[in-house]
């Protein structure tokens, strides 16, 4: 039996070839898994779960075929789509987690993040993300209109690509986790691994932590091509899917 780890996807209405190539993975390898986990970024922007757009529906109406099919799909926040709420959960029968999840996963004690908290040397966006992540600034916005909201969304868009355009392109490592926070929370959460997305560098990086190594696994985005982490009994691989 094997558990499937994905995360930024960023569906689009923009690239519809991706939103396809996920369904067929809904339809096909996630249909034989024990479980699939979506850590983040599912979607590229998420106003509120009342937002009627015919590609989001689509894939709620996929999700909840998947859950009532038998296989268990679990969803932590990623900093696009971090207004998914329990309309979305009840709608697929998805189950929300919380940010830094932890899980024993054939007998590894494994922590799942978006991994966007680990991005510390961003100082903009964690003040951001403290703003947005504000109960009462999210129940404020959820008061406002689907047309307001949709405005707001698209200036914020703007913004955050003219953020991330600015990043000064000799310090890529802006956009990346600083390994101190990343030993830390190793050290905090008496974590074997830890699973997250969000900078787009798949990787299996070994953690030296003294004592003994952990590992530190970054799941790949779907710009270009799918991205899955599959975990059996006889260890895990990273692998891209291909289109
Ligand atoms: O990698 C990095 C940095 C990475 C880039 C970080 N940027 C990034 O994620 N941007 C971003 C995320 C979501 C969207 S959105 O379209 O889905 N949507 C916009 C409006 N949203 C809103 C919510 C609330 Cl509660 C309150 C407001 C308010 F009041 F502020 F307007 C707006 C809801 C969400 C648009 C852009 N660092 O390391
Ligand atoms: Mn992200």
């Amino acid at each position: 039996p094997v558990t499937l780890f994905i995360s930024d996807l960023h569906l689009d209405g923009e690239r519809p070839d991706i939103t396809a190539q996920f369904l067929e993975f809904l339809e096909r390898e996630a249909r034989r898994a024990q479980a699939l986990y979506i850590l983040g970024d599912l979607f590229e922007a998420w106003i509120g779960d009342d937002d009627p757009d015919p590609d989001k529906r689509r894939v709620i109406e996929a999700l909840r075929s998947l859950t009532q099919a038998g296989v268990p799909v679990f969803f932590i926040h990623g900093n696009r789509d971090f207004l998914i709420g329990r309309k979305f959960a009840a709608e697929t029968g998805v189950k929300l987690l919380a940010d830094g999840t932890m899980i024993e996963l054939h007998g590894k004690r494994v922590l799942l993040m978006h991994g966007d908290t680990l991005c510390i040397d961003d100082p903009d966006y964690q003040r951001l993300r403290r703003i947005v992540r504000n109960p009462l600034v999210q129940f404020i916005l959820r008061c406002l209109s689907l047309a307001r909201r949709q405005q707001l969304a698209a200036r914020m868009r703007a913004g955050s690509k003219k953020h991330i355009e600015s990043m000064d392109r000799t310090k890529p490592q802006i956009m990346d986790v600083n390994q101190d926070a990343v030993r830390r929370t190793f050290e905090t959460e008496h974590a074997d691994v830890i699973v997250h997305g969000h900078t787009h560098r798949p990787a299996v990086h070994e953690v030296d932590l003294g004592d003994h190594v952990a590992q530190r696994i970054v799941l790949g985005d779907w710009y270009e091509q799918g991205s899955v982490l599959r975990w059996t009994d006889q260890g895990f691989e990273l692998a891209g899917l291909r289109r």
